[in-house]
C-alpha cells in the first residue's frame, strides 16, 4: 500500500501525458526518458552497495542477443524470451561477480569494463555483429512489435513501476540496510555479520536481471535492429550512469529525476543541433555529468528534498518518527537472548597460529586459551602483531597455519560475519561507524547481523541506554566525538550477546575523565560471563582491569600470565616497558604510548 501511494502520481502523470501526446517524435522521447529511468534504476541496485560499474553493456546485451536468438531460432515470442534473458543474465552476473568483487573500488570499477567487450568480440566471431528482429505483423503484441509508441509507453510503465517498487523494498528494509552498511564500511560490514559476499552479487544479478529484460525491450522499441556494438556498447552505462549520477546516487528516485531532466534535453539538442554538432547526445551526458560533480555532487534529488522540507504538505517524518517507524515495522517483541552454553571452562583456544603478509612473519606459532568471563589484557610494542592476532581471531585475516577454537567448535574457517553470529564480537583500534546511518541504526543493523532474532531496533535503544548514548540515538555518527564512537563500538559489539569480545585500544585519543568513565561504563555493561580480550597500551590502566596478560612481541608470545608477574618480567621490560617502568613502578609508570 505504501509503494502504492509513492507510485501513483508518477503513473498518473506518465499515463496522461501518453494519452494526451500524440506527435511520434515527442512520443520517442518519453520512450527514451523511461528507457534510460530504468536503466538507472537498475544500475543503482549495484551502487547502492557502494560499486561502480562500467559494464552493464554486457547484461543489456545479454538481453538483446538472448531474445533474437530465440526468437530467430526457436520462434520464441519476446516475453518469454524475456525471462530466459533475465535467468541468463543473472547467472552471468553471478559468474562475473564472484572473481570480480574480490577486486576493490576502482579496480572493481576498471575490470567491470572488460566483460560488455569480451562478450562483444565473442558474439562478433560468432558471426553475429547484427541481428534483425523478424518482422511479425500478424501478432504485434505477442511479439512486442506495435506500431503504435503508446503501447511501448504502457509496457515500459508497468517495467518502471515493477523496478521502482522493488527499489523501494530494498531501500526500506534489511536488504537495504546491509547494502548501505557495505558502501559506506565494508569491513565493518562484515564484522556484524553482513555476508557482503552474497549481498553484492544480490544486487548485481537483480540489476543484470533487470538490465536484460530492458535490452529486449530497448531493442524492440526503439533500436529495431541487434547490433552488437550498440547493445554491449559503452553508451548503455554511459547513460544509466548519467542519469543516476545526476539524479542522485544510491537515492530511490535519482534515476527517475536524471532521466526525466537529461533525456529530453539531449534529445531537443539532437533535434536542433545534431546535424551540425554531430555527436551532440553524447556530448550532453558528459557536460552534464560534469556540472553535477561541480554543482550537485549529491544529485539534483538533494534540492528537491530541500524543497519538501519547505513545504509542510510534502515533508516527511522527523528522524524520531522514523526511528519509530522502523521500530515498529513488524520484528519480534523482545531482544532475544543468546544460548547459554554454560557459565565456566573454556572459551578460546588458539593453537599454534601463524601469520605472515608477503614473506614477512607478522604472528609466530601463537598459542594460548582463555576461560568463559576471562579478563586477558594483550600489550606489546608497537608492531608486535596485536592488531594482527585480533584480526585473525575476528575472521578478518586467515592465518597461514594453526587453529582457533571456541566452545569447542573449530572455527578456523569461518569468515567473519560467520564468527559474528558464533558469538564474537570485536571493537576497532580506530573507531567506526556507518557514517550515512543514525546512531541507533549503527547498532540495529548489528543485531539483525547477529541473527539471534527478537527486535533489533529494541535491542539498539536497550544498549545504547546502557552505554549512556540513548540521547544520541537519532543523531549520525560523524557528529559524534571520539569518546561517543568508542561507547558505539562498544554497544556494537555488545547487542549481539557475545561469548567474546576483542576490544582493540579502546582509550586511544580519551583524556583522563573519559578513561576513566570508559571503564566504569565498560564495567557495569559487559555481562560476567563474557569473556574480554583487550589491546591497551596504557598498562597501567588495564592492569586495574584484567586478571590475565598476554606479552607478544615480533609476533610471539613472550609472556603470558598473572598481570603483576608478566610486568615485572625482565623481558618484558625490556621489550616494551622500559627502564623507567621498573624504576617508577607499575602504580605510576605507563608506556611511551600514553
Ligand atoms: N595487511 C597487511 N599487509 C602487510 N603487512 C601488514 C598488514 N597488517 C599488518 N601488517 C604488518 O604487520 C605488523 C604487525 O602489525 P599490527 O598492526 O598487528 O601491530 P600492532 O602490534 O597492533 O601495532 P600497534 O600497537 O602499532 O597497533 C606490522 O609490521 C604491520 O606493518
Amino acid at each position: 500500500m505504501r509503494y502504492l501511494r509513492n507510485l501513483l502520481p508518477l503513473v498518473i502523470a506518465v499515463g496522461v501525458l501518453n494519452l494526451l501526446i500524440e506527435d511520434r517524435t515527442v512520443l520517442r522521447v518519453l520512450v527514451l526518458t523511461l528507457v534510460w529511468a530504468i536503466g538507472g534504476l537498475a544500475w543503482n541496485l549495484l551502487a547502492k552497495a557502494g560499486q561502480i560499474s562500467l559494464g552493464h553493456g554486457a547484461f543489456t546485451g545479454v538481453g538483446a542477443y538472448t531474445f533474437v536468438l530465440l526468437m530467430d531460432n526457436y520462434g520464441l515470442n519476446p516475453w518469454l524470451g524475456t525471462l530466459v534473458a533475465m535467468v541468463l543474465a543473472a547467472i552471468a552476473a553471478v559468474i562475473i561477480g564472484i572473481p570480480t568483487f574480490r577486486l576493490q573500488g576502482f579496480y572493481f570499477t576498471l575490470a567491470t569494463m572488460a566483460y560488455p567487450l569480451i562478450l562483444m568480440l565473442i558474439v562478433i566471431n560468432w558471426g553475429y555483429p547484427e541481428m534483425t528482429v523478424a518482422f511479425h505483423p500478424e501478432a504485434p503484441g505477442a511479439y512486442m512489435q506495435w506500431y503504435e509508441p503508446q503501447m511501448f509507453v504502457w509496457l515500459l510503465l508497468v517495467m518502471l513501476v515493477g523496478t521502482l517498487a522493488f527499489t523501494l523494498w530494498v531501500d526500506g528494509g534489511r536488504v537495504g540496510q546491509a547494502l548501505r552498511a557495505i558502501r559506506d564500511n565494508e569491513v565493518l560490514a562484515r564484522s556484524i555479520g553482513i555476508r557482503s559476499d552474497r549481498w553484492k552479487l544480490f544486487a548485481l544479478a537483480t540489476s543484470a536481471a533487470i538490465s536484460a529484460a530492458l535490452g529486449v525491450v530497448w531493442v524492440n522499441a526503439v533500436l529495431l535492429v541487434v547490433s552488437a556494438e550498440e547493445v554491449f556498447g559503452i553508451g548503455v552505462v554511459i547513460l544509466m550512469l548519467s542519469v543516476t549520477f545526476v539524479g542522485g546516487i544510491g537515492r530511490t528516485w535519482g534515476p527517475v529525476l536524471g532521466a526525466v531532466v537529461l533525456v529530453p534535453l539531449s534529445q531537443v539538442l539532437t533535434f536542433s543541433i545534431g546535424d551540425r554538432v554531430p555527436g551532440s547526445e553524447t556530448l550532453i551526458y558528459g557536460v552534464a555529468l560534469v556540472l553535477a560533480a561541480l554543482l550537485a555532487p549529491a544529485g539534483l534529488i538533494v534540492w528537491l528534498d530541500r524543497l519538501r522540507a519547505r513545504v509542510p504538505w510534502l515533508r516527511g517524518p522527523s528522524a524520531d518518527q522514523e526511528l519509530s517507524m522502523l521500530a515498529d515495522s513488524g520484528y519480534g517483541d523482545l531482544p532475544a537472548q543468546r544460548e547459554a552454553v554454560g557459565t565456566d571452562g573454556l572459551l578460546l583456544r588458539v593453537d599454534g597460529v601463524t601469520k605472515s603478509f608477503a614473506g614477512l612473519t607478522v604472528l609466530e606459532d601463537v598459542s594460548f586459551s582463555i576461560e568463559r568471563g576471562a579478563r586477558v589484557g594483550v600489550i606489546g610494542p608497537n608492531g608486535a602483531g596485536k592488531t594482527t592476532l585480533f584480526n585473525v581471531l575476528s575472521g578478518h585475516l586467515r592465518q597461514n597455519a594453526g587453529t582457533v577454537t571456541m566452545n569447542g567448535e573449530d572455527i578456523s574457517r569461518l569468515n567473519a560475519p560467520q564468527r559474528f553470529q558464533n558469538g564474537l564480537s570485536r571493537t576497532f583500534q580506530h573507531p567506526q561507524g556507518f557514517q550515512r546511518m543514525t546512531v541507533l541504526e549503527n547498532i540495529a543493523v548489528a543485531a539483525i547481523g547477529c541473527g539471534i532474532g527478537g527486535d533489533p531496533y529494541r535491542a539498539a535503544g536497550d544498549v545504547l541506554e546502557a552505554v549512556g548514548l540513548a540521547d544520541k540515538r537519532a543523531a549520525v555518527v560523524t557528529a559524534l566525538t571520539t569518546y561517543e564512537l568508542k561507547l558505539l563500538e562498544l554497544a556494537r559489539a555488545l547487542v549481539a550477546q557475545p561469548y567474546l569480545l576483542l576490544v582493540d585500544e579502546p582509550l586511544a585519543g580519551l583524556n583522563e575523565a573519559e578513561r576513566k568513565d570508559y571503564f566504569a561504563i565498560f564495567g557495569r555493561v559487559v555481562p560476567e560471563d563474557t569473556a574480554v580480550l583487550v589491546i591497551e597500551h596504557s598498562v597501567r590502566s588495564l592492569l586495574e582491569h584484567v586478571d590475565t596478560l598476554i606479552a607478544l612481541d615480533h609476533g610471539q608470545v613472550i609472556a603470558h600470565g598473572d598481570p603483576g608477574d608478566v610486568v615485572a618480567d625482565p623481558k618484558i621490560i625490556e621489550a616494551y616497558l622500559g627502564t623507567k617502568w621498573s624504576k617508577q613502578g607499575a602504580d605510576t609508570a605507563q608506556t611511551g604510548e600514553d
